[in-house]
């Protein structure tokens, strides 16, 4: 039997809006699974980052929560930045320009794992060469604009892993990029979940990518949990008509132009 990650309950969030309140979540229940890489799919404004805020305990102050989270492997539930690892997507406001990527990236180790200088210095030169960034030595004292986007956001990346968290999410982690670069972040996120059995939840916009990395699917619309289920299923043989429409758009957009067509 699957262990428990975490399960939510009847949540709910929202803000005030002229006039009442606007929900961002409305009455969401989902389970998910120790070890299990999660996307969470659906247009523009339905929620998606929203859920991504609510489970790592960063929703804004003026957000109105209801609804239980439970952690059964999290007495005191988890830390963002120790326990949950959180990538943007864009590496280049995540990154704090003055700092140097070894600052950066050993951030979390000093604060979460209370490694000394040296020490920490070392852990960031690990994780530099964990994900791939080259010479991660001089890596460590320059900044990120000496990096390119994809570069920046294997350094965020690395940020996110410092601590050594057991759930990653990646808010829309690889949008910014250009496709290579994406398979390339896609395939550095497979392999860092993989070899440290982290859980994955990612944010996409894109079905191909979720068809590929995920185990299951949630399907978000208007503030609202439409579908879920193990990717195969959801994907393959969706129950509801709004996640059949997705996947037709999505379809629609990725096939190839037939230029030179007669007319
Ligand atoms: N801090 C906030 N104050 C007011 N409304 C908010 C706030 N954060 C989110 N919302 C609203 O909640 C709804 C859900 O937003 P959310 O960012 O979760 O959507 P999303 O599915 O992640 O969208 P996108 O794919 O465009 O990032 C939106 O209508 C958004 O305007």
């Amino acid at each position: 039997m699957t262990e428990p990650l975490a399960t939510l309950r009847g949540v709910s969030v929202s803000y005030a809006r002229e006039g009442g309140r606007a929900f961002a979540l409305r009455e969401v229940d989902l389970a998910i699974a120790k070890g299990e890489r999660l996307a969470i799919i659906g247009e523009s404004g339905s929620g998606k980052s929203t859920l991504a805020l609510a489970l790592a305990g960063l929703l804004p102050p003026e957000a109105a929560v209801s609804g239980q989270i439970d952690w059964p492997g999290f007495a005191e539930g988890p830390r963002a930045g120790r326990d949950i690892g959180m990538v943007f997507q864009d590496p280049g406001s995540s990154l704090n320009p003055v700092l140097t990527i070894g600052e950066l990236v050993s951030e979390g180790a000093v604060r979460h794992l209370r490694l000394g200088r040296a020490e920490a210095r070392q852990r960031a030169l690990d994780l530099l060469a964990r994900v791939r960034i080259p010479q991660p030595e001089a890596a460590l004292d320059a900044y990120p604009h000496q990096f390119s986007g994809g570069q920046r956001q294997r350094i965020a990346i690395a940020c996110a892993i410092a601590a050594s968290p057991k759930v990653l999410i990646a808010d829309e982690a690889t949008s910014a990029l250009d496709m290579i670069v994406q398979a390339e972040i896609t395939a550095l996120l497979d392999m860092l979940v993989r070899e440290d059995g982290m859980s994955l939840i990612f944010i996409t916009h894109d079905i191909a990518l979720a068809a590929k990395l995920a185990d299951s699917i949630a399907v978000f619309r208007d503030a609202m949990l439409v579908e879920a289920g193990p990717a195969r299923q959801v994907l393959g043989r969706p129950v509801q008509d709004y996640t059949r429409s997705l996947i037709a758009t999505h379809i629609d957009f990725s096939s190839p132009r037939l230029i030179g067509e007669p007319a």
